[in-house]
């Protein structure tokens, strides 16, 4: 007995993207999460097991970052969306229609000293200002401010050469590569500042700094642990009543992508969270104790 089928639909979920615009030194980021979903006449594959004419999951994948890729003028989510579920109906004659959902993550570039960085962006709303405080009875008082959750992206100034090779490494030099992490950050004062918002302030964009550079042009980051150690220095630097830094920096991979043999542009990437790298130290002036890791 044939049952009915009043519903089925079939699509690809959390297909997430980097895409950049180069317009000469400033470009332009956005990261989408996509989820497909096609209607189609495809009950043979229900009732019959055949997938005849059937547009694969796998497929609808690949057509996110071509079509990502096609769209070569900076545009907006609901462009993009549109030009993507305008492309399987128009596609496929038995796609009845196409359901496309984009999120698009809150990358905001970063204003320096008052300028638009050319390539630096920052998550909105996601950054966390932490205090661990200790007094003790003999009247010690310990203070370690911090940060966590800061979420940093260049999407050029940044490559990894010269690292060991062996026979488990497939990983290319690349001397540029979008970096992208989220700080998680602590420093301990030995004298406390007078205003601890002011010194907040000096060490959050002693950090920024470091990692992004000035805002025309940036700086060159070899590696995470050269601009993580680079960020703890500059912290160190501009606030006298810290002593020392832990830093850790996971290394978000954005990955570029090829979509279907088209060759890659420095334009669309893998956009991932995991698996990632982890980078953490702690920096200290010399002779102080390092604080533990909070
Ligand atoms: O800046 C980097 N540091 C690493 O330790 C590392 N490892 C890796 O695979 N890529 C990178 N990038």
């Amino acid at each position: 007995m044939a049952y009915a089928l009043p519903l089925h639909q079939h699509g690809k979920s959390k297909v997430r993207l980097g895409r950049v615009w180069r317009d000469g030194n400033v470009h332009h980021m956005v990261e989408w999460n996509v989820n497909t979903m096609l209607e189609s006449d495809m009950e043979h594959a229900f009732f019959k097991g055949e997938n005849t004419g059937m547009t694969a999951t796998d497929t609808q994948k690949n057509t996110v970052y071509v079509v990502a890729q096609r769209m070569s003028q900076k545009c907006t989510v609901e462009q993009f969306a549109i030009a993507l579920a305008q492309h399987f109906v128009l596609t496929y004659p038995l796609v009845s229609k196409s359901k496309v959902y984009v999120e698009q993550k809150p990358w905001n570039r970063v204003q320096m000293g008052g300028l638009p960085h050319d390539h630096g962006y920052a998550l909105a709303g996601t950054e966390v200002r932490t205090a661990y405080v200790t007094y003790d009875k003999a009247g010690k008082l310990e203070v370690t401010a911090g940060l966590k959750e800061l979420s940093l992206l260049k999407t050029t100034q940044s490559g990894y050469e010269g690292f060991l090779r062996d026979e488990y490494t497939v990983l290319p030099e690349v001397n540029d590569r979008i970096m992208a992490s989220t700080v998680t950050c602590t420093w301990k004062y030995t004298n406390q500042p007078t205003c601890y918002d002011a010194a907040f302030a000096a060490a959050k964009s002693a950090l920024l700094d470091a990692f992004l550079g000035p805002a025309k042009g940036g700086v060159y980051s070899p590696s995470v642990q050269y601009t993580l150690y680079n960020m703890a220095k500059n912290l160190l630097d501009r606030v006298p009543q810290s002593e020392s830094v832990f830093l850790n920096m996971p290394n978000l991979h954005f990955i570029p992508v090829n979509p279907v043999g088209s060759k890659f542009n420095n334009d669309v990437y893998v956009a991932t969270s995991e698996p990632h790298g982890n980078i953490e130290a702690v920096v200290t002036r010399r002779g102080m104790i390092p604080h533990a890791k909070l």
